[in-house]
């Protein structure tokens, strides 16, 4: 691939400057409205102030069941000086909501009125003038303002268009947004996937995405890298949409076409903002509309959509960027960044120790599951090397907030019973190895810490560990599962491994757990107990971090075997040989006990409904399960 051939030539300009020159290009005055019916405008945005013709009630009515009298002749009523009322002279029976016409002034409820023979009644109390009458007018006078412009109808809203006799409402047109993923290797039946073919979720996101945000999806299918077909079919989407959005291709690959052919048959605003991920975007025009190039890794491709195509979108639809929900965060890890762009790093968000800490998740820009799992993007301005632990920032949150204040924070060792559990209640797991576990609650960043640390020495569990990391600090380990780990391996075992000693064997690979990991340990105490040296198992350096990392890699038969636990063995359909039972238990500091999260954790955990789940994955027993051992 000649250098020639590749689009090199990419600026790094501000996120803030771009989204400014670019949208003096677009002309948003040419929005167009439409008149609807008011029983269609949820959501819609009004394009003018919209007042009342009628008014509401358009009739005085009786606010309360009862009688219809005329104040002045029930005044001086009292127990001691009761008053008798005459039917069709003094009163009439009303119910509420009926019009009570020019003839009476006042409303007594039903249990205030003793009903006597012959039509008539008594009454202690008096009606005060326009007692327990609703005035025409009390809710909504004719002329009065109902809504403002550039308003986003609500239910409520429509009700009072209604009682305000409004029957059509004037919004903004939904803007059309045409979707164009592009790229060869992209397809979209998954019956089709093979290696080097990749199924196309992004536009499937920017479809939702643009449904609700309020515009109209037009989505292509995926299109080849053809740079004629692709040059007609941006040509024509520009000529029949608001706003095209066109996916991959932006960057510096010989098939990355996009930037020259929006420069043929248009305008290049931008190619480049200094944004991470995002970086290769391009901005521009082509038959006058805004053509907007996202690059084509889904994270890069949500962030982007969400920076520049969103704001688009809602301009186009009568509302400026919408106010986001931003929080006060302490970080609980250092994070470093280029000076040359702004970053958005995805992060989860707990409340530990009354205090909002975020913790920066994985920054690859095709880990999706990286932004299902967010709690919050925090930004990293430009001009910054990064940003020291316990700093104060603001974070950008994706879930309510409520939902992040009650969730119970897990950092530590990866088994799936954590999946189980967080079904069961609201535990967001941040999957680190068991050191990494110690330090998290080291560091408050966690409530809870999954670990099962083998002790070289006693061959016990996790105590001696929390010993040596919290000398004179009060902890305590709720006792968890003991699980039996093991060798996984192929379907057949056809490598014959058995025991530690075959991993020395010279056609038998190895696939590893990161620094750290309870089950790297666990290998590190068996080779030193047979005095095998660690040069001596082929793969010990490479590293995985997950049981199902470790599963997946043999799977593929690109090792023949690593320790893991027997459930995801036999969730992956790999064979299992076992070594022996280790304690997995959740370290916790001892003033946490009492947080009502964790007395329901711990409910879970000892509930016969949780025990039966987890059995039927097999691998584990449940000895202590729940019970609390103070450190
Ligand atoms: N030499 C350079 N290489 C790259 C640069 C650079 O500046 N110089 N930028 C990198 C960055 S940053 C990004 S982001 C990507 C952007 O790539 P493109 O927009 O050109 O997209 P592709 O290379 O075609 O695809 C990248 C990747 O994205 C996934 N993809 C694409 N389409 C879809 C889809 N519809 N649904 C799901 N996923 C999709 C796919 O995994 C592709 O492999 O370029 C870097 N390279
Ligand atoms: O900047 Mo790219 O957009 O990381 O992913």
């Amino acid at each position: 691939m000649k250098k020639e051939d590749r689009n090199i030539y990419i600026s790094n300009i501000d996120l803030d400057e771009a989204i400014d020159s670019y949208f003096e290009k677009i002309n948003f005055e040419n929005n167009s409205y439409e008149e609807i019916d008011v029983y269609d405008c949820l959501d819609r945005v009004t394009i003018e102030c919209i007042f009342a013709k009628n008014s509401s009630p358009h009739y005085n009515s009786a606010a309360m069941d009862g009688i219809a009298v005329i104040s002045q002749n029930t005044m001086g009523a009292s127990e001691v000086n009761p008053k008798i009322l005459e039917l069709n002279k003094d009163f009439i029976y009303v119910n509420t909501g009926n019009v009570i016409n020019d003839d009476y002034n006042g409303v007594i409820m039903i249990e205030d009125v003793m009903e006597l023979e012959n039509d008539k009644v008594q009454i202690i109390a008096p009606a005060y003038p326009w007692q327990h009458i609703r005035p025409i007018g009390e809710d909504i006078v004719a002329g009065e303002m109902i809504l403002p412009s550039n308003h986003k109808i609500r239910p409520i809203d429509i009700g009072a268009l209604i009682s305000g006799g409004i029957s059509k409402v004037k919004v903004f047109k939904k803007p059309i947004v045409s979707i164009i993923p592009t790229g060869s290797e992209i397809i979209e039946n998954i019956d089709e996937l093979e290696k080097g073919k990749i199924l196309d979720t992004n536009s499937r996101v920017f479809e939702n995405l643009v449904n609700k945000y309020g515009g109209i999806s037009n989505r292509y299918s995926p299109q080849r890298d053809d740079y004629e077909k692709l040059k007609s079919t941006i040509d024509e989407a520009s000529k029949n949409s608001d706003l095209v959005v066109v996916n991959a291709g932006t960057s510096a690959g010989s098939k990355d076409f996009i930037v020259k052919v929006i420069r043929e048959i248009g305008e290049v605003v931008v190619h480049g903002i200094a944004l991470k991920p995002g970086k290769p975007t391009i901005l521009g025009i082509v038959n006058n509309k805004p053509v907007v190039g996202i690059p084509g890794y889904p994270v890069s491709a949500y962030i982007v959509f969400e920076e520049i195509a969103k704001r688009i979108i809602l301009k186009w639809s009568g509302l400026d960027k919408e106010q986001e929900d931003t929080y006060d965060a302490i970080l609980s890890k250092r994070l470093v960044s280029s000076l040359k762009h702004k970053e958005i790093v995805r992060v989860n968000l707990g409340y530990i120790n009354e205090k909002l800490v975020a913790t920066p998740l994985t920054r690859g820009a095709g880990v999706t599951m990286s932004l299902v799992k967010a709690d919050g993007l925090l930004e990293i301005p430009r001009n910054y090397e990064g940003i020291e632990a316990g700093s104060t920032v603001k974070v950008k949150i994706l879930k309510p907030m409520n939902e992040i204040k009650n969730s119970l924070v897990s950092i530590g060792s990866h088994d799936i019973v954590m999946d189980i559990l967080a079904n069961k209640m609201n535990l967001s797991s941040g999957h680190v190895g068991s050191m990494g576990g110690i330090m998290a609650i080291k560091r408050d960043e966690a409530h809870i810490a999954p670990i099962h640390l083998l002790d070289m020495n006693t061959g016990e569990y996790n105590v001696s560990y929390v010993k040596k990391y919290f000398k004179d600090e009060k902890m305590a380990l709720i006792k968890g599962l003991r699980r039996l780990q093991g060798f996984i391996v192929q379907k057949g075992n056809p490598k014959n491994i058995q025991k530690f000693e075959d991993l020395i064997s010279k056609d038998v690979s190895y696939i590893n757990r990161q620094r750290g990991a309870g089950t790297r340990l666990l290998l590190d105490y068996n080779l030193n107990k047979l005095n095998i040296c660690v040069d001596e198992v082929i793969g010990y350096e490479r590293e995985m971090n997950t049981h199902m990392a470790v599963a997946v890699t043999v799977k593929s038969e690109s090792a023949d075997t690593g320790l893991g636990v027997m459930s995801v063995a036999k969730a992956m359909d790999l064979d299992f040989i076992s070594v022996g039972y280790e304690s997995y238990d959740f370290l916790i500091r001892e003033e946490n006990l009492k947080d009502k999260k964790i007395k329901k954790f711990i409910d879970i955990l000892k509930s016969e409904e949780f025990k039966s789940e987890v059995e039927k994955l097999g691998g584990y027993e449940f000895d202590k399960i729940g019970e609390v051992v103070h450190i």
